[in-house]
């Protein structure tokens, strides 16, 4: 059941309580609650309600065009970290570098932009590679992945072949096109929890895309589905959206109605986790175990209690009590990329000097936490387009909003189904750059570069003109941020330097994908089609300097909110990491983290599908813990 405040909770013994009910708490909420045994609280920071208002697709972008921000914000309440643009990344004059995350029930996959992407093979079998643990392989893998999402009953004859636990739930477009080789069905799977499915509306640009990689070959080639483990090239794109063109998030998939009636699972609403308590443990190296969270009732952070005087001036404000609450087996973070460093920092367990430096108690020595940040960079590059049926209809115009809103809401499909492209492509870089600055992907059949058309301007589009858009995105950075902390409060916001464009390979890197782009809309395909380049992207072409094209680079470049890796996994004996390769917090006792901070890398593309993944083993080995 789900609880608006901690008071009306009933009293009772949790066996597992899960800090975040983000895209990963809610999986293993899901998972650890098929046992009637065991006993789960999820506390998250905001109301389901505003979550059932995310179930359209195109959502993001129409939400990013009311609320004029840069990137897919939606009617839910985004924690804006202001800090890091202000104090870090001087260099970065864009807006659209803060890095969002859902505050909400189904975290950030209830505000994303739904593209569906595993990543390659090499990037799993780095993680398995780096943890010495062969179960983060991707061939071990593929059970998890595959639990994700279902398939659809429309095609059973396709999946006959499938080679993989039949958990996955792909579902037929919105708008039931035949997909036959938009993707591989011996990838996929039937039946299981989120929705994933190809667009669902056509977009005038489909035929011209591929025509553009039949005619420049090379490295514009088909690929008839980048899930399969081997992204290169161009591919339909996959999206968490259902066949009614829904949003597919953790909270409408993994706490759908019938799981989240299971009598052994509580949701607690609007509570903000501050830290986790110690007590004595004799089985950790540390000497501490963690199975008790504190919390505030109230998104803000701590009650406060003003003392005035007679006179009534002010006399002193004091922080009102945090509750708490015991796991008798495990306090679970899933917090996200943020909330779980944080957390941990708050509570002691982070790098002993940094934190005695802000007069916090070192309980657990791990300097790893908050470091390895990774996130991803992207530019959107605008062209004008000589055509009238681009999305920019709908994004400028209200009475044809309403219209398109009307045909969705009767018939579930039309352009809302669709994030405004369905096309998604991947790149190496030329190996000259890998050779000068090492390489940063997972292996060579990992990209280093993601480029997505979209048919029409990304947000608010001007007044008059159409447009065609591609982002270019360097997937595989060499980058690296940080999470730390400056305060003893901890409802104080956490620093965030993403460290965007801190290597000299990232800034190559985009170069490169630069001149793919230019490559790409030179073929002829796109001659009378493409009429010029818009905005800033006007000042560049292939033939710019590097130092013109670097400006440009920094001046839009923005987090395509791709962040992992501040808790990262590694090897039992390694010296560094934060978890060890079953996600358990190294020294401590009763405290795991299970979310997209434990990477050690970033995948090479969205995170998302790695992150289910990660979670489903993840609730397996939970559940293995406590047979
Ligand atoms: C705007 C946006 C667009 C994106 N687009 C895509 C995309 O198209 N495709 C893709 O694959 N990936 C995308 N991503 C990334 C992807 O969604 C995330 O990598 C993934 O969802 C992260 O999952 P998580 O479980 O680690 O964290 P989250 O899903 O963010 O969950 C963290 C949860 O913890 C809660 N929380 C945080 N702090 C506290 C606290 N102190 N107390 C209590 N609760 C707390 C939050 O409310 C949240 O529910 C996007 C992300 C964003 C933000």
């Amino acid at each position: 059941a789900v609880y608006n405040s901690f008071s009306t909770l009933p009293s009772k013994d949790y066996d597992f309580v899960i800090v975040g009910g983000g895209t990963a708490g809610n999986v293993v909420a899901n998972r650890l609650t098929e046992d009637p045994k065991n006993s789960v609280l999820l506390r998250d920071l905001e109301t389901i309600e505003s979550e059932l208002n995310l179930d359209l697709a195109f959502h993001v972008n129409i939400d990013a065009f009311q609320l004029d921000v840069p990137f897919f914000a939606l009617d839910v309440k985004f924690q804006y970290d202001w800090n890091f643009t202000t104090t870090i990344q001087p260099g970065l004059n864009n807006r659209s570098t803060i890095m969002l995350r859902g505050f909400v029930l189904g975290g950030s996959s209830s505000v994303n932009g739904m593209f569906y992407t595993r990543g390659s093979a090499d990037d799993y079998d780095r993680f398995a590679a780096v943890t010495k643990d062969d179960g983060w392989s991707w061939d071990n893998l593929q059970p998890y992945i595959a639990k994700v999402i279902l398939v659809p009953t429309a095609y059973p004859e396709a999946f006959a072949n499938s080679n993989l636990l039949q958990n996955e739930k792909w579902e037929p477009p919105a708008d039931r096109h035949n997909t036959t080789g938009q993707f591989n069905p011996s990838v996929h799977s039937l039946t299981g929890i989120n929705a994933v499915s190809l667009g669902g509306f056509p977009q005038s640009i489909d035929p011209m895309i591929f025509e553009a990689v039949d005619e420049l070959g090379s490295i514009f080639r088909f690929n008839e589905d980048y899930n399969s483990g081997n992204p290169l090239g161009f591919s339909w794109l996959q999206s968490t959206i259902t066949t009614e063109g829904r949003r597919s998030s953790s909270a409408t998939s993994y706490l759908a109605p019938e799981f989240i009636a299971r009598e052994n699972l509580d949701v607690l609403l609007h509570a903000r986790v501050s830290r986790v308590l110690p007590s004595v443990s004799k089985n950790s190296s540390s000497g501490f175990a963690f199975r008790t969270v504190e919390f505030a009732q109230d998104l803000n952070g701590s009650i406060y209690y003003v003392y005035l005087t007679s006179k009534g001036s002010l006399l002193r404000v004091e922080p009102g009590p945090l509750l708490k609450v015991d796991a008798s087996k495990e306090v679970i973070l899933s917090a996200g990329v943020v909330g779980s460093p944080h957390i941990l920092l708050n509570s002691g367990i982070g790098d002993a000097g940094e934190l005695s430096e802000i007069g916090i108690k070192s309980l657990v020595n791990l300097r790893s936490v908050g470091k390895n940040l990774t996130d991803q960079v992207s530019i959107i590059n605008e062209f004008m387009a000589n055509s009238t049926n681009t999305i920019d209809n709908i994004s400028r115009n209200a009475t044809l909003l309403n219209e398109v809103y009307t045909e969705f809401n009767k018939t579930g499909m039309g352009p809302l189904v669709t994030t405004g492209g369905n096309q998604i492509s991947f790149f190496r870089v030329n190996e000259s750059l890998t050779e000068m600055f090492g390489d940063p992907s997972s292996g060579k059949n990992s990209p280093h570069l993601e480029l997505v058309p979209g048919n029409g301007f990304f947000g608010p589009p001007p007044p008059t003109g159409h447009y065609f858009q591609m982002a270019t995105v360097v997937v595989s950075p060499a980058s690296r941020g940080s999470i730390t902390i400056n305060s003893t409060d901890p409802f104080a916001n956490p620093i965030i330097d993403p460290g965007y464009l801190t290597s000299p390979f990232d800034i190559a890197a985009m170069r490169e994908a630069l001149q793919i782009l230019f490559r790409y809309t030179s073929a002829r395909v796109w001659d009378g089609y493409i009429l010029s380049q818009f905005g800033a992207l006007a000042n560049i072409t292939a033939d710019s300097s590097d130092d013109v094209l670097d400006e440009y680079i920094r001046n839009n470049a923005a987090s395509p909110a791709h962040p992992v890796g501040t808790a990262a996994m590694s090897a039992k004996d390694a010296d560094y990491g934060v978890v060890d390769p079953d996600l358990r917090v190294k020294g401590v006792e009763g405290l795991r983290i299970i979310d997209s901070s434990v990477f050690p890398f970033v995948t090479s593309a969205h995170t998302q599908a790695p992150t289910y993944a990660i979670a489903e083993r993840a609730a397996e080995l939970v559940k293995f813990a406590w047979m």
